[in-house]
């Protein structure tokens, strides 16, 4: 549980193409353009967010990258940055570090590299967050197309390793304004004894209030996308709900 006992908002920022986007269920081709990722960061910040989710979004789905304006915007930030997206080796997970962002969120890599994940695990603690993607109980990775095994057994396996935090995502809710999955998130917390970050589906700020309901549980924080873009309630409404 945080110190101030609190849910921690992260607003999301995700970019494909140099442009922050949306997704519906992290499908490729989907996109919502939201203009400048710069631009789209700082007003989050202007509004008072302590946190800033922000996603290479090229990367993780293996199309290219962003790398250079995704440095530009964590560097731009006087606020804490979760960094993901094609953070799968050694390369791109010292290029990411080098931003100064607070932690980065690791997906396929937890999957398919799993020596190296518990490598960067034990040298860099909790800068490290794994991202459990999921449909159903499946994991997913490669920009969510691949499986990649099943969520309960990778999450014990990560929490021998010590893995300090996880960013669960339902991607059947992702980006549809559905209301999030309050039963994977319950159920994630029941087995790990690490702080969870929810992602997906959150539309309204009764949702948020639901998901601050977990925080007794192990909800830490939650990312919050479309709902936010598509002015469902703005952030400083959303920060006064949760705190
Ligand atoms: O956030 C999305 O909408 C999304 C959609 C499709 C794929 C990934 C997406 N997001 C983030 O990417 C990381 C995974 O990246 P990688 O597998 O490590 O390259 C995932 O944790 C999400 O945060």
């Amino acid at each position: 549980m945080n110190a101030a006992n609190k849910l921690e908002l992260l607003p999301a920022v995700d970019v494909r193409d140099g442009q922050a986007v949306r997704l519906v269920h992290g499908e490729s081709g989907s996109e919502t353009s939201y203009g400048d990722p710069l631009q789209a960061a700082l007003a989050w910040q202007a509004a008072g967010a302590e946190w800033l989710h922000l996603v290479d979004l090229d990367a993780a789905f293996g199309t290219g990258d962003n790398r250079a304006q995704i440095a530009q915007v964590a560097r731009s930030m006087d606020i804490k940055v979760e960094l993901s997206g094609g953070i799968r080796d050694d390369d791109s997970l010292a290029a990411a570090l080098a931003t100064g962002c607070t932690r980065v969120n690791i997906g396929t890599a937890a999957l398919e590299d799993p020596e190296w994940v518990a490598k960067i695990i034990a040298e860099h603690g909790d800068k490290i967050a794994v991202g459990l993607d999921v449909r159903g109980t499946t994991l997913r990775g490669r920009g969510w197309t691949r499986d990649g095994g099943d969520l309960y057994e990778t999450l014990a396996r990560l929490d021998s390793e010590g893995c300090a935090r996880y960013v669960v995502t339902d991607i059947n809710k992702d980006g549809t304004l559905q209301g999030p999955n309050l039963e994977l998130l319950k159920n994630v917390c029941a087995a790990t004894d690490r702080p969870v970050v929810a992602s997906g589906g959150v539309s309204s700020l009764d949702d948020l209030r639901a998901i601050a309901a977990l925080v007794p549980e192990g909800v830490e924080g939650s990312i919050v996308g479309k709902a936010l873009y598509a002015k469902a309630f703005t952030l400083e409404e959303a920060l006064a709900a949760v705190s």
